[in-house]
């Protein structure tokens, strides 16, 4: 198979967990003959730093002329003192519209291999396999007017939580048609105790349920969201929610596996063309050490090759080998303790890559004699 990948590393972290995408691509090409072109692209604070926008168009022409879209992550503190449009999220926030990608899958495994890590007792953790649906270009993300202003001589500033009804019918249905595929139970959560926009998502969400009557709908509140997260989060298949809340829930959500560093995502489009990148940011307070989980950008690889190129098996070597490496003991700064020495970065890429070779070669041996 023959597939053009756009790569944007972006800033801190990403460029390093980037490189280690690109180094399991390679070997997976190797592995199962495939060809993957590469492309890199600029975007957050670098591509201010060397173009003055943090979404160049050379960027936006790169991402629409490839079969998917790889990126690490961007911002930093260089930039947090930038105006507005200047800010490298606003880059990444572009993107996102420009391609449409509206679906922000971001699936969140407990490991029992690491389980220590998680702040949540081993019995609350066990079997954890949940998958947050966010909305990603609508709500109080994109919402006019979003502005400071100054009315006799007081200086305010607002924020607009907007979403029209086809907005929110596509994100459920995205949810409904994954739950079928699972365990069959929807968490539709929002705010409709206060929110009109929260109401008019409940109706909505009501309203998809009549056409899955082989799939349970469950409203709540986001407040209490996020406590069921911790005190129960076995209780939750799909949960599917409004932009802000679903950033917000996804980095609670991140520690049932023990570390930000592991929640892999893929944001998709009603075309063809979908974007793949770690949950985490570009973590400045350990950008440049090599110490940076690179398994959350490595599952957002496995992501690409199931969702937009149909490579199963490949995606599914991908996330074994990361399942054995953990389960020999080996992990990455975040996730070490005194009874686990820690990896790099570059060493985490190399241990994966190691198991996949080892299990390709036992599902070798098994095939010749089956
Ligand atoms: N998708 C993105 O590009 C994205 C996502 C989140 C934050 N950001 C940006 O990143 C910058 C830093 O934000 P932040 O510090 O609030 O969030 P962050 O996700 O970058 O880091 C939060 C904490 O988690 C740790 N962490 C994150 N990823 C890790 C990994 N792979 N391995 C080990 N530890 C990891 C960091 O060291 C830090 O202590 C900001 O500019 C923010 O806007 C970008
Ligand atoms: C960097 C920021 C704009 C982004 C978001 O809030 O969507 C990030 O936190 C994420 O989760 O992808
Ligand atoms: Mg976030």
């Amino acid at each position: 198979m023959k597939k053009k990948i756009a790569l944007l590393p972006g800033d801190g972290i990403g460029k390093e967990v980037m490189e280690g995408a690109v180094d399991l691509l390679k070997s997976i090409a190797e592995h199962y003959h495939h060809e993957f072109d590469f492309e890199y692209g600029l975007i957050g604070g670098g591509a201010i730093d060397q173009t003055g926008d943090p979404l160049p168009d050379e960027t936006l022409e790169i991402c629409k002329a490839s079969d998917a879209v790889l990126l690490g992550a961007v911002g930093g503190p260089k930039w947090d003192e930038n105006p507005a449009e200047l800010r490298p999220e606003k880059g990444l926030l572009k993107l996102r519209k420009e391609l449409d990608l509206y679906a922000n899958l971001r699936p969140v495994q407990a490991y029992e291999s690491i389980a220590d890590q998680s702040p949540l007792k081993a019995e609350i953790l066990e079997g954890v396999d949940l998958l947050i649906v966010r909305e990603l270009t609508g709500g109080l993300y994109f919402g006019k007017p979003s502005e400071r202003s100054h009315h006799n001589g007081e200086e305010s500033a607002v924020d607009t939580l907007f979403y029209n009804r086809n907005e929110i019918e596509r994100i459920i249905e995205t949810a409904f048609k994954l739950a079928r595929e699972r365990r069959k139970k929807v968490t539709s959560v929002d705010k409709a105790n206060v929110l009109e926009s929260s109401r008019m998502w409940r109706e909505v969400a009501e309203e998809v349920a009549s056409k899955y009557p082989d799939v349970e709908l469950q409203h709540m509140l986001v407040d209490n969201a996020a406590m069921q997260l911790i005190r129960s989060p076995k209780q939750f298949d799909v949960i599917v929610t409004e932009n802000m809340f679903g950033d917000i829930l996804s980095d609670e959500a991140s520690m049932l596996t023990g570390s930000l560093g592991m929640l892999p995502s893929a944001s998709l489009s009603e075309s063809s063309l979908h974007l793949y990148e770690p949950v985490h940011g570009s973590a400045p307070d350990i950008a440049g050490l090599n110490k940076a989980n690179p398994v959350a950008m490595m599952l957002s690889v496995a992501m690409m090759l199931r969702h937009s190129f149909s490579l199963e098996e490949e995606a599914n070597a991908i996330e074994l080998a990361v399942k054995h490496v953990f389960e020999s003991g080996k992990r990455t700064a975040d996730l070490a303790d005194k009874n686990h020495e820690s990896l790099t970065t570059k060493a985490m890429v190399e241990e994966v890559k190691e198991a996949m070779a080892d299990d390709h070669a036992i599902f070798n041996i098994m095939t010749a004699y089956s």
